[in-house]
Formats: C-alpha cells, structure tokens, sequence
C-alpha cells in the first residue's frame, strides 16, 4: 500500500471524527469523490523496454519554481484541525521534501508566518464580490512573497458535504480563524462564494496583478479555451476533490479533453484521487504537467506533522521515480499517452 493510502486510513484513528470527516469527505453521494480514484484503478500501463532510461529525474520547472518533483500541495482550508502547527508545519515539510504549496485563503495561519518557513508557495484564491477587499488580500498574499494566484472556479456556491450536515460540523472551533481573511481593521471576514463571478471576473485579476495566475476547478475542454483566452497562466483540472458537484466526471477522465483544448500553450495540473507515485505517473503520461494533491498530505500532517507531511510527499516521489523507470522514461516529460491503456 502506497504511504498516502496507508496514512488515510491511519489518520482515521488520530483525528476527531468530525473533523476526519470534514476532511475525508465530499458532496452528495461521494460519486465523484469515489470516481477520482476508480478513475486511477481502471487504467493499466503499457511499459516500454530496454530504452536505457538510466536514473530518473524528477526535478520539474513550473512557473519558474523549480521542484524535487511535479507534485504540488494543492490548497486545502483549516490546517489547525489536523495538526496545532496547522500550515506552519505543512509548510515546513513541504520545503523538506522540495516541493510547493498552494496555502488556502481559508488558512488558520496568517500568510506571512507561513512564508516565513521559506517554501516556494501559491496562494488560493477565493475571488470575493468586494473586489476592494480581494485586491488587499492578494496584495497582502504577493507582500508576503506568494509566487502565484490559484483561482478556485468551481465553487459559485458552498458544497453540500453530506458527512459534516450529519454532524453538524459548520465551524472552527475555539480559537482558529482564518487569518488570511482579515480587513484592513484585522476583523475576519466571512468567506463569499459568489454565484455571479465570470471571466470578466478573471480578466479583471489578470490586470489586477502581475503574478501568474491559474484558474482551479477546470473539466470541460471549452472552459479550458476561455482561461487560455483571458490570459491564465496555467489550469488546474479539478473537481475540488469531489466536494462540490457530485455526479462530475473524474479529473482523470476529464485531463484529456482539457491537454487537447489548451495545446501546450500553459501548463495543465490535475488534483484529484492522486494517492500513489503511479497515480502521478498516470495523469503526468496522460498530458499533466503536474499533479496536486490534497488529502495525502493532511493525513501525512495528522500523523506526524511536518515530518509526515515530508514522508508522504517524499513517498510519492520515490514511488514515481520507481515507476518512471520502469515504464522507460527517465523524466516526466518522456512519458507519452501510449503508456496508459484503459483495458
Ligand atoms: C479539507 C479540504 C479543504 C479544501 N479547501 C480548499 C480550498 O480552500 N480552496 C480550494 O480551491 N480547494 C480546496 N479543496 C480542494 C483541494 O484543493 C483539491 O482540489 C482536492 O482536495 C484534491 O483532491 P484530493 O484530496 O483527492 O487529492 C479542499 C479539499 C479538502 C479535502
Ligand atoms: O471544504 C472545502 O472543500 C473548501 O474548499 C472550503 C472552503 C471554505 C472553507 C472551508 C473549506
């Protein structure tokens, strides 16, 4: 069992099991959520021999940040409910392992802390309808030394998350708020998620800002032409890991369409049901640039803090390597669409 699957189901037993829930779960009858993974366990490769791949090399330039490898944190809200460090100590073991992270807005630890630990970071953003406000929060996120913008698309209204309804589970606790969402009085704000948001939306950020910006939440192939058109710097094919709209086609499954519609003009990244340096290996021969991944890394960050979370992310990275090696290929960029079949 590969470490980020074992670590879930340990996780289980160290967590309060709301908060495992709220972490775990998704929206409706977890279709989707389930589909993200299923979608990795229907595929099979198709190996090349004797092509003296020689050492694999992992190391991956994105956006001008250069990686140990092309896997990236992907933004996840409330660190602090798995760990009391919350993204502090992601962050320290995602700098361990040589990667980025993607910090949510919805952080329990303010920005400027976080980029204190000194890991390459992206920042998550939630596009708020007081476009004064979201100015301040990406100017706030760019001070602190966040390298890109991550726009979350695909959330016009909350997920309806079945676990955390049953609970009751609708807040932090005592004590965590989200720091990022202070106003220049230091009051928190509420998070919006906004129904009205268009490109238009997008297009006033891209001259808002002069960092990169990539837009999260993509699965059709024409949403894909339009973040090309308005100038993004990169797309993120995502189904928020099965959180918002249940019944959406698994990421997996939807990465084709979306390679084939942006053409190597950004950089594609998938998130989704990534649980092994196979799974890695699969979206990355399939026209991924990178993968993200969520949940492994809170789980890691559960069990033991920034060394989990450095376990984890350096587990996957072993496990591509190995992998990478033993389809052919010596870098990411040697795999090709032939390795995957769907038998
Ligand atoms: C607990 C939790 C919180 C999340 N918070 C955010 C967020 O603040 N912003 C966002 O764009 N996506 C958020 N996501 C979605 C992740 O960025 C990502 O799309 C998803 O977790 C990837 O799937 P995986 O967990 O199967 O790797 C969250 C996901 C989880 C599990
Ligand atoms: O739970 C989520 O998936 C998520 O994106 C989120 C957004 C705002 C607050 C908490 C979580």
């Amino acid at each position: 069992m590969s470490r980020a699957r074992e670590a879930e189901r340990r996780a289980r037993d160290v967590l309060d099991p709301v908060h495992f829930d709220f972490l775990a779960g998704g929206a409706g009858a977890e279709r989707t959520l389930a589909d993200n993974e299923a979608a990795f366990a229907r595929r099979r490769l198709l190996p090349r021999v004797l092509r003296g791949a020689g050492a694999p090399d992992l190391s991956t330039t994105l956006l001008g940040a250069e990686l140990a490898a092309p896997v990236v944190v992907a933004p996840t809200a409330f660190h602090r409910l798995a760990h009391p460090d919350g993204e502090v100590a992601t962050a320290v073991g995602v700098a361990a392992a040589g990667g980025l992270m993607t910090l949510s807005m919805m952080a329990t630890v303010a920005v400027e802390h976080v980029a204190d630990v000194g890991v390459p970071l992206w920042f998550g953003l939630y596009l708020q309808p007081d476009r004064g406000f979201t100015a301040a929060v990406v100017a706030r996120a760019q001070d602190a030394g966040c390298r890109a913008l991550v726009v979350t698309a695909d959330s016009p209204v909350r997920g309806r998350h079945t676990r955390d309804l049953a609970h009751g589970f609708r807040a932090l606790p005592e004590g965590m708020v989200c720091e990022n969402m202070r106003d220049a009085d230091w009051r928190v704000r509420d998070l919006v998620v906004d129904a009205d948001l268009t490109w238009d939306d997008v297009a006033w950020l891209r001259a808002t800002t002069s960092l990169p910006v990539l837009v999260k939440g993509v699965l059709h192939p024409a949403d894909a032409r339009l973040a090309v058109g308005h100038g993004v710097d990169g797309v993120i094919v995502s189904n928020h890991g099965g959180r918002q709209l249940d019944g959406a086609v698994s990421t997996l499954d939807a990465l084709p369409g979306v390679v084939d519609a942006v053409a190597g003009r950004v950089p594609v990244l998938l998130d989704g049901g990534v649980r092994s340096g196979t799974d890695a290996l699969v979206a990355l021969a399939l026209g991924a640039d990178a993968v993200m991944v969520g949940r492994p890394v809170l789980w890691g960050l559960a069990l033991g803090g920034a060394a989990g979370v450095r376990a984890v992310l350096g587990d996957l990275a072993d496990e591509l390597a190995h992998a990478l090696t033993l389809v052919g290929a010596r870098r990411p960029g040697d795999l090709t669409p032939d390795l995957v079949v769907t038998p």
